[in-house]
């Protein structure tokens, strides 16, 4: 079980504040998304708290340690991210491309053995992909890709989740599946994760807590049933928002007809 906290954070990319003075700690057990017009900053923020992009103020932390004064292999077992653009552009098989998760648990030039393509072949049935194994990964479709990426990140096995809408290209059932995942992810295994995130109903359905940013370095975040309302979704899209109540809970809709 690991902890990612980060406190006092500046975060700013080509000459656009993302976030400021951030404070935020991403416990065991907590599924956090990520809400935020377009350029707001979500995949900036990911970047940052994965340590791909320098912070310009304030601290991240590994449990007790510095981010960034880690070994990138020692990151990689404890942090996954999943990028927002899935393109495999050199010609691999999809079962090779899973692999890749294996690589921060194999020691230098250890080749993947066999459990370790025993438990790929359980990652690609898990997201749909049986039958896919052989077949190159530059045919496929771009659902089939974020499932291929996803299976990557489950072989990985980290317990700190940072996903960059990881439900791009997938079809409802396939939406539902993989948000099912991350959520058994963090209450079974208890591992956290925080993902930037389009669609405020799925954040609705299964985040425990939401980070909002603004857009211009302000950003709040808390417990989702107090963060999602029709007045802080407006200030945060600039778009008239209605909610519905269901049995399963309330959801946000643009407000009004065409
Ligand atoms: N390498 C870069 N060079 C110049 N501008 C950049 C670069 N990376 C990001 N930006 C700009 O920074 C802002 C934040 O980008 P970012 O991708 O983090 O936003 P986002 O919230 O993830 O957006 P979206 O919802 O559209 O994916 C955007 O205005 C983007 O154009």
């Amino acid at each position: 079980m690991t902890t990612l906290t980060c406190s006092g954070l500046r975060v700013s990319i080509a000459g656009i504040r993302v976030v400021d003075g951030f404070n935020l700690t991403l416990a065991p057990g907590t599924f956090w998304g990520l809400l935020g017009a377009n350029g707001a900053g979500k995949t900036t923020l990911l970047r940052c708290l994965a340590g791909l992009v320098p912070a310009e103020r304030g601290q991240i932390e590994l449990d007790a340690s510095p981010l960034g004064e880690l070994p990138r292999r020692a990151v990689a077992r404890h942090i996954g991210m999943l990028q927002q653009h899935t393109a495999y552009v050199f010609d691999s098989t999809v079962l090779q491309t899973a692999l890749t998760g294996r690589h921060p648990h194999l020691s230098y030039w250890q080749r993947e053995g066999p459990e370790d393509i025993a438990a790929a072949r359980n990652a690609l049935s898990a997201v749909d992909l049986d039958g896919f194994a052989e077949r190159s990964v530059t045919g496929l479709s771009g659902g089939e890709a974020r499932r291929l990426a996803f299976a990557a990140l489950l072989l990985q096995d980290p317990d700190i989740l940072l996903l960059d809408e990881p439900t791009n290209h997938l079809d409802l059932r396939h939406q539902m599946h993989i948000m099912r995942m991350i959520d058994e992810r963090v209450r079974g295994r208890n591992a956290c994760a925080l993902s930037a995130l389009h669609d405020v109903n799925l954040a609705a359905r299964y985040c425990t807590h939401v980070v909002m940013l603004f857009g211009d370095g302000q950003w709040c975040c808390g417990p989702t049933a107090e963060m999602l309302n029709e007045n802080s979704l407006e200030r945060l899209y600039d778009c008239p928002i209605e909610r519905l109540d269901s049995p399963a809970g309330p959801r946000f809709y643009p407000a009004g007809g065409a």
